[in-house]
Protein backbone atom coordinates (compact mmCIF):
# COMPACT_ATOMS: atom_id res chain seq x y z
CA UNK A 1 0.00 0.00 0.00
CA UNK A 2 1.59 3.65 -0.52
CA UNK A 3 1.35 6.29 1.84
CA UNK A 4 3.07 10.08 1.84
CA UNK A 5 6.14 8.36 3.59
CA UNK A 6 6.65 5.55 0.83
CA UNK A 7 9.76 5.82 -1.23
CA UNK A 8 9.70 7.18 -4.88
CA UNK A 9 11.49 5.56 -7.82
CA UNK A 10 14.45 7.69 -9.27
CA UNK A 11 12.07 8.43 -12.46
CA UNK A 12 9.46 9.79 -9.80
CA UNK A 13 11.63 11.77 -8.05
CA UNK A 14 12.99 13.39 -11.04
CA UNK A 15 9.51 14.71 -12.28
CA UNK A 16 8.76 15.55 -8.98
CA UNK A 17 12.09 17.63 -9.16
CA UNK A 18 10.55 19.99 -11.70
CA UNK A 19 8.32 21.24 -9.63
CA UNK A 20 10.50 22.82 -7.41
CA UNK A 21 13.43 24.04 -9.25
CA UNK A 22 15.43 25.69 -6.84
CA UNK A 23 15.88 22.07 -4.95
CA UNK A 24 18.34 19.19 -6.43
CA UNK A 25 18.83 15.60 -5.61
CA UNK A 26 22.18 15.30 -3.41
CA UNK A 27 23.44 11.98 -2.32
CA UNK A 28 19.52 10.82 -1.80
CA UNK A 29 17.92 13.48 -0.42
CA UNK A 30 16.59 16.66 -1.35
CA UNK A 31 18.72 19.62 -0.64
CA UNK A 32 18.22 23.32 -1.15
CA UNK A 33 20.38 26.53 -0.70
CA UNK A 34 18.98 30.00 1.18
CA UNK A 35 20.64 32.92 0.62
CA UNK A 36 19.20 35.25 3.10
CA UNK A 37 20.90 38.87 4.35
CA UNK A 38 22.38 38.49 7.57
CA UNK A 39 23.80 35.65 10.30
CA UNK A 40 20.53 36.87 12.46
CA UNK A 41 18.30 36.64 9.42
CA UNK A 42 19.44 32.83 8.27
CA UNK A 43 18.43 32.11 11.81
CA UNK A 44 15.42 33.55 12.10
CA UNK A 45 14.45 31.67 8.43
CA UNK A 46 15.75 28.78 10.00
CA UNK A 47 13.53 29.61 13.15
CA UNK A 48 10.56 29.38 10.49
CA UNK A 49 11.44 26.37 9.10
CA UNK A 50 11.80 24.87 12.98
CA UNK A 51 8.15 25.55 13.43
CA UNK A 52 6.97 24.78 9.98
CA UNK A 53 9.01 21.50 10.14
CA UNK A 54 7.30 20.55 13.99
CA UNK A 55 3.39 20.69 12.48
CA UNK A 56 4.77 18.26 9.98
CA UNK A 57 6.44 15.95 12.23
CA UNK A 58 9.11 15.97 9.13
CA UNK A 59 12.28 17.33 9.82
CA UNK A 60 14.99 18.85 7.78
CA UNK A 61 19.04 18.33 8.48
CA UNK A 62 19.91 21.97 8.67
CA UNK A 63 23.60 23.95 7.83
CA UNK A 64 23.62 27.59 8.89
CA UNK A 65 27.24 29.14 7.42
CA UNK A 66 26.66 32.44 7.88
CA UNK A 67 23.95 34.22 5.71
CA UNK A 68 23.43 30.81 3.99
CA UNK A 69 21.14 27.92 4.97
CA UNK A 70 21.46 24.64 3.47
CA UNK A 71 18.22 21.77 4.30
CA UNK A 72 18.52 18.19 3.47
CA UNK A 73 15.46 15.98 3.34
CA UNK A 74 14.56 12.38 3.23
CA UNK A 75 12.29 9.83 5.01
CA UNK A 76 14.84 7.84 7.35
CA UNK A 77 11.68 4.96 7.33
CA UNK A 78 11.49 4.83 3.89
CA UNK A 79 15.32 4.85 3.16
CA UNK A 80 14.76 6.93 0.67
CA UNK A 81 12.63 10.49 -0.81
CA UNK A 82 8.75 10.08 -0.40
CA UNK A 83 5.76 12.51 -1.25
CA UNK A 84 6.56 14.13 2.60
CA UNK A 85 9.46 14.97 1.64
CA UNK A 86 8.16 17.06 -1.52
CA UNK A 87 5.45 18.76 0.67
CA UNK A 88 8.11 19.98 3.44
CA UNK A 89 9.79 21.29 0.50
CA UNK A 90 7.35 22.65 -1.25
CA UNK A 91 6.47 24.18 2.10
CA UNK A 92 9.88 25.75 3.44
CA UNK A 93 9.77 27.63 -0.75
CA UNK A 94 6.56 29.46 0.19
CA UNK A 95 8.40 30.00 3.49
CA UNK A 96 11.10 31.65 1.56
CA UNK A 97 9.45 34.12 -0.52
CA UNK A 98 7.57 35.18 2.60
CA UNK A 99 11.35 35.84 3.85
CA UNK A 100 12.44 37.72 0.34
CA UNK A 101 9.26 39.95 0.80
CA UNK A 102 10.75 41.03 4.35
CA UNK A 103 14.44 41.18 3.91
C1 LIG B 1 7.31 9.47 14.00
C2 LIG B 1 7.86 10.63 13.25
O1 LIG B 1 6.90 11.13 12.36
C3 LIG B 1 9.09 10.24 12.45
O2 LIG B 1 10.10 9.73 13.29
C4 LIG B 1 9.62 11.38 11.63
C5 LIG B 1 10.17 12.55 12.39
N1 LIG B 1 10.81 13.48 11.46
C6 LIG B 1 11.37 13.05 10.32
N2 LIG B 1 12.02 13.88 9.52
C7 LIG B 1 12.59 13.47 8.40
N3 LIG B 1 13.24 14.33 7.60
N4 LIG B 1 12.52 12.19 8.02
C8 LIG B 1 11.85 11.27 8.74
O3 LIG B 1 11.82 10.11 8.33
C9 LIG B 1 11.24 11.69 9.95
N5 LIG B 1 10.53 10.88 10.67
Amino acid sequence: MTSLVTKLSDEEVRARLLQIPTWKLNRGELECTFSLTSFPQAVLFVDAVALLAESEQHHPDITITYDTVILRVATHSAGGISEKDFMLAQRISQLERVFQIIK
